[in-house]
């Protein structure tokens, strides 16, 4: 690899990476929900608290006003036949303290032979004719007459006394379908009981809270209708249990849980103050609370929720977190590109020690080792396909004397120029090798038959031949040996048909010792033009046959 290249991603890689980027996306993730969790904690522990705050303002409320019904039961049962003026004297100072109590009544039981004498008595207080009756609750709350019962729980005594308060005089509580089980239960239990909200005439919302101010009823059936009852009985207006001061963000619900569940109206219903967006309302979480509480009349559950909004988001330390997470991913990146390019620099050192392994440092051919690898492989395909090969070997005329003569860097010099132009003498398929110091072998694919690598020993020879421009103008040109042996024809062992191309060359260069040819030529090659010397040459084959080669054409300058 070029060590200028860009680290490329290896197959290998990838797990790394992927498990890197898992573990920075876990790490990220973590950290923003980390973020926004303690967000919400701390959010969600404060609208608790306001909550739990809520609804004890509501207890605190609701026994308020038990103790108020409770002092005004107390009063009835302690009095003895209180007169009006007593009791209203009482409702009075009541309620101007507790302007949250709508109204203060007694019910009184009245047992159907009571019933005319009561009556008489309510009509003589009024001025006007009463019969103890109920509303038509479908016809605006019209008195219509009740049906004959053995017992009555008319009102006996309201409180404001106005013109419409007037108008429950003598209604029989026990005809009225919401209160009649309070009445009932307030009876048996002696503590305070709440109806389920109801809609006062003026719209507002209310409900009765009732308690009895006389002593149990007996258990015997005959002595419990004729014991003396009397009920204490307050109306609360619902709206006075809404929270005066609440966050404007939080939305509250008020239920009361009757006998029949928490199925009933809520005694408050209250938005929060601050509007949200469709957006804030899409994205983002509510949060919401039901508390319930049993130990005060009514028992109540207080629905409260809030929506997050925008503002919430927690900007700093969101940013910080973001400013973490690409912190380390900077820090990832770079981290991985270091690894990357160390990988690619061990990758290199490899390649190139490989590459040094087995290719020849001057001319950067492929040293023996190789050859013999490629001469190996070229037998196998030879053995698998039929196609063989020829293998040409290649020895410098009197290369000594190049050395001896111009030194040791000019000898090099005609070596890798020498190379270069047999390598570009052959095909790229082709493998050119320097086994020894003017030692080359040719390899050359498909050409199986002696008659056909005649003309491509010339083309190697002519390549050889070519002149060398060495330092001052000093040009060589150099002749060379040549031996070919040929697979499958001279066997396919790859030693053996080095060692026969080898032979056959030796004889090439004992025929040129005999003064044919090998000359080396040195010319001087200032303002000369070539001349064309041909050069006939023989090719030696294993077992010293003569092959005529084809007419080598060397250029030679003048001398
Ligand atoms: N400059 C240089 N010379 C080398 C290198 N390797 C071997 N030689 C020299 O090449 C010469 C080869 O000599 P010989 O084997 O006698 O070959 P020759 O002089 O061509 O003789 P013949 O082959 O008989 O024609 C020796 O002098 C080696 O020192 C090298 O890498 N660079």
């Amino acid at each position: 690899m070029d060590s200028g290249e860009r680290p490329q991603l290896r197959r290998g890689d990838t797990p790394l990476y992927a498990m890197l980027l898992l573990a920075w996306i876990l790490f990220s993730v973590s950290l923003f929900v980390l973020v926004l969790r303690g967000t919400w904690e701390n959010i969600r522990s404060e609208f608790q608290a306001d909550a739990e705050a809520d609804i004890e303002l509501l207890r605190d409320r609701l026994r308020t006003n038990e103790a108020l019904l409770a002092g005004f039961a107390a009063f009835l049962g302690a009095v003895e036949s209180p007169t009006d003026a007593q009791l209203a004297d009482f409702a009075e100072r009541l309620l101007a303290d507790n302007p949250h109590i709508y109204s203060l009544e007694v019910v009184d039981k009245v047992s159907a032979a009571e019933r005319s004498a009561f009556e008489r008595k309510l009509a003589a207080r009024l001025g006007e004719p009463v019969r103890i009756g109920r509303f038509d609750f479908d016809d605006g709350g019209r008195r219509l007459p009740v049906a004959d019962k053995p017992v009555y729980y008319p009102i006996a005594f309201m409180w404001p006394d106005t013109p419409r308060a007037r108008r429950v005089l003598g209604l029989d509580v026990d005809s009225v379908p919401y209160v009649r089980d309070a009445l009932q239960r307030a009876r048996r239990s002696g503590a305070a009981v709440s109806s389920p909200p109801f809609a006062l005439t003026e719209g507002a919302l209310a409900y009765v809270m009732l308690r009895r101010a006389t002593g149990s009823p007996p258990d015997d059936a005959v002595r419990a209708a004729a014991a003396p009852e009397r009920l204490a009985q307050l109306i609360v207006k619902a709206g006075s249990l809404r929270p005066g001061r609440s966050d404007p963000r939080t939305a509250h619900t008020l239920y009361a849980i009757g006998e029949a569940g928490p199925l009933q109206p809520p005694l408050f219903d209250m938005p929060a103050v601050l509007p949200t967006s469709p957006h804030e309302r899409r994205l983002l979480p509510q949060i919401s609370m039901d508390l319930e509480d049993y130990s005060a009349s009514p028992p109540i559950r207080l629905s409260v929720s809030r929506q997050m909004r925008f503002v919430d988001v927690p900007v700093e330390p969101l940013a910080l977190a973001a400013f973490l997470a690409c912190g380390s991913l900077a820090v990832l990146v770079w981290h991985l590109r270091r690894h990357r390019a160390a990988v690619a620099r061990e990758h290199e050192n490899h390649e190139r020690a490989s590459h040094s392994a087995l290719h020849d440092p001057l001319t950067g051919l492929p040293n023996r080792r190789l050859l013999q690898d490629r001469v190996g492989e070229a037998a196998a395909h030879w053995r698998r396909s039929g196609e063989g090969f020829a293998l040409f070997f290649v020895d410098l005329d009197r290369f000594k004397e190049v050395n001896d003569r111009h030194g040791h860097d000019a000898g090099d010099v005609v070596l890798s120029t020498v190379a270069a132009h047999m390598r570009g003498s052959v095909r790229e398929t082709d493998t050119v090798a320097r086994i020894a110091g003017d030692e080359f072998v040719v390899l050359l694919p498909g050409v199986m038959e002696h008659a056909a690598a005649v003309p491509i020993a010339a083309k190697l020879l002519a390549a050889v031949a070519q002149p060398v421009e060495l330092r001052d103008g000093l040009v060589l040109r150099l002749t060379a040996s040549l031996g070919v042996s040929v697979c499958p024809g001279d066997g396919d062992d790859p030693e053996e048909l080095i060692r026969r191309a080898d032979a056959a060359m030796y004889d090439d260069k004992r025929a040129g010792d005999t003064g044919s040819h090998g000359t080396l030529l040195e010319v001087r090659a200032v303002a000369r033009a070539p001349r064309l010397r041909v050069i006939r040459k023989l090719v030696r084959v294993p077992g010293g046959a003569v092959v005529p080669g084809g007419r080598k054409k060397v250029a030679r300058g003048r001398s």
